[in-house]
């Protein structure tokens, strides 16, 4: 099989590797020579580069390619990518070839793109996960559309994505450009993920004064069971970096976090579908919040430092907590997924997804079972749910900040506990006459209800 990938940056260049490494032939293009000749360096010292064709004229890359072309693309999201596309374009590439666009795109790009190119080549999604390790060694493929050039290249990114108790972490997991859909609520997934454990280290370290070190013990020692994690374990290792002078690694580092937009498209789509992910805006604001600190354009919202409380706090019941938090971020990115896919008519299979996150991916953890189980095992775990309870109610008398245990426990608290929703409604009521829906399911006013002799102005 042969392929073309233009993009060589620290995914391209990974992925190219890997290609290789699964036995396709590879024409990869890098607008800059240099980038290119690092790659066929690389692939020379791995014995691996008789299959791959480096050029930097995208003519070249077209000429070289057997028809039907297949052409993967892994560069920056946003204009780019339709420079990229016209470019190939006019480089000569034609209707029945396929490029799949692999970068964090936005999926409503993608609709655009699909309408856009439609006379043109075949364009079809694939959000990829794993960073440069998962990249080379085999990624998390989130692939969508029913493109007949999904068929040629189908099998082999089979083998090239990880693969889970032999079955691989590729698939093409709806209609359109789901795929991006779900490589973006992965993100939003992780954002609030690692703010979780970015929280847990907080209660542990300025709640308890444990050192960073500490704390990377026992992260350590959770790894070791079912709460074994890509992003848990990293944590762990950050934890346990020190200088030479026996300073904290994540001591030298500035504390405001930076994004590239997937976490934030997940909230605006969230919030635009109007589904539930507090956890995942909660994650999203709370780096926004990072940079509300001294930065010159909100220096008037920067308040003075103030005291924080120290807590006692059970390891195990933290450990329950994040164990029941975690399951729940991942429940409302499936919900978003879920929710969008039947207002778009994608048919996204929320196994197939589940499947694409069980390796290679930033997200992948050992109790991704307990998250296909659904939303009634959740419902039975009550320790844990009375552990995050508990939990969430003293990292917060600590003073300390917690957006997302707080936003998670408010969720299931919302969800499982009596609603104060009718007061709001009667509210809306009151002012704006905008109507009440009573417990029989009369659509009605307060007024029809009970005698209001005066209203208060
Ligand atoms: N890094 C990560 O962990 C992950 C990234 N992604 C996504 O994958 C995509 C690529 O990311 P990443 O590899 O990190 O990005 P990099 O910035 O490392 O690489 C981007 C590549 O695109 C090339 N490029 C830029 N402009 C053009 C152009 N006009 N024509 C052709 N090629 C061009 C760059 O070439 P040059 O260097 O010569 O300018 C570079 O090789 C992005 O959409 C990203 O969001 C997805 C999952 C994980
Ligand atoms: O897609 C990814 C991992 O899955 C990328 O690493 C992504 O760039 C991370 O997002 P951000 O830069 O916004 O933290």
């Amino acid at each position: 099989m042969q392929v073309a990938l233009v993009g060589l940056g620290v995914m391209g260049k990974n992925l190219a590797l890997n290609l290789i490494e699964k036995g396709m032939t590879l024409v990869a293009y890098d607008k800059n020579p240099e980038v290119g000749a690092e790659l066929l360096s690389c692939a020379q010292s791995l014995g691996m580069a008789e299959r791959l064709h480096i050029v930097s004229d995208l003519g070249d890359m077209i000429r070289r390619l057997e028809t039907p072309r297949s052409i993967l693309l892994l560069v920056p999201a946003g204009e780019l990518v339709d420079k990229v596309c016209s470019d190939l374009v006019e480089a000569g590439v034609e209707k029945e070839d396929i490029i799949v666009d692999c970068g964090n795109s936005n999926y409503k790009d993608g609709i655009a793109r699909k309408l856009k190119y439609q006379n043109k080549f075949e364009f079809a999604t694939m959000g990829i996960s794993g960073g440069a390790e998962g990249a080379r060694h085999g990624p998390a493929m989130m692939a969508s559309g029913s493109e007949g050039g999904w068929e040629r290249i189908e099998p082999w990114f089979e083998k090239v994505a990880a693969s889970y108790n032999n079955e691989s972490c590729f698939a093409r997991v709806g209609q359109s450009a789901s795929g991006h859909f779900v490589k973006m609520v992965h993100n939003g997934i992780e954002y609030a993920l690692m703010q979780l454990i970015a929280e847990v280290y907080q209660l542990l370290r300025h709640g308890t004064g444990r050192s960073p070190k500490e704390v990377a013990e026992i992260f350590e020692s959770w790894s070791e069971g079912n709460l074994n994690s890509y992003l848990l374990a990293i944590s762990s290792h950050i934890l346990s970096l020190e200088t030479e002078q026996g300073e904290s690694l994540v001591d030298l580092i500035d504390n405001k976090v930076g994004a590239k937009g997937t976490g934030l498209w997940t909230a605006q789509n969230a919030l635009e579908l109007g589904i539930a992910v507090p956890s995942l805006v909660a994650a999203v604001q709370a780096r926004h919040l990072t940079n509300t600190i001294d930065t010159p354009a909100a220096k008037e919202m920067t308040y003075a430092a103030k005291s924080t409380e120290s807590v006692e706090v059970d390891l195990d019941e933290l450990k329950q907590a994040f164990y029941f938090a975690s399951l729940l971020c991942y429940r409302q990115g499936l919900a978003l997924i879920k929710g969008a896919s039947r207002a778009h008519q994608w048919k996204v299979d929320l196994n197939k997804t589940l499947q694409t996150w069980r390796a290679g991916c930033i997200i992948r953890a050992d109790y991704l079972d307990d998250v296909a189980q659904g939303v009634e095992f959740i419902d039975s775990l009550e320790e844990p749910a009375l552990a995050l309870r508990r939990t969430t109610g003293k990292a917060i008398a600590t003073g300390l900040s917690f957006p997302v245990l707080a936003a998670t426990q408010t969720y299931i608290a919302t969800l499982s506990t009596p609603s104060n929703g009718h007061l709001v409604q009667a509210q809306r009521d009151y002012f704006g006459e905008h109507g009440i829906k009573t417990h029989s399911g009369e659509t009605c006013h307060l007024t029809d209800l009970v005698e209001i002799d005066a209203k208060v102005r």
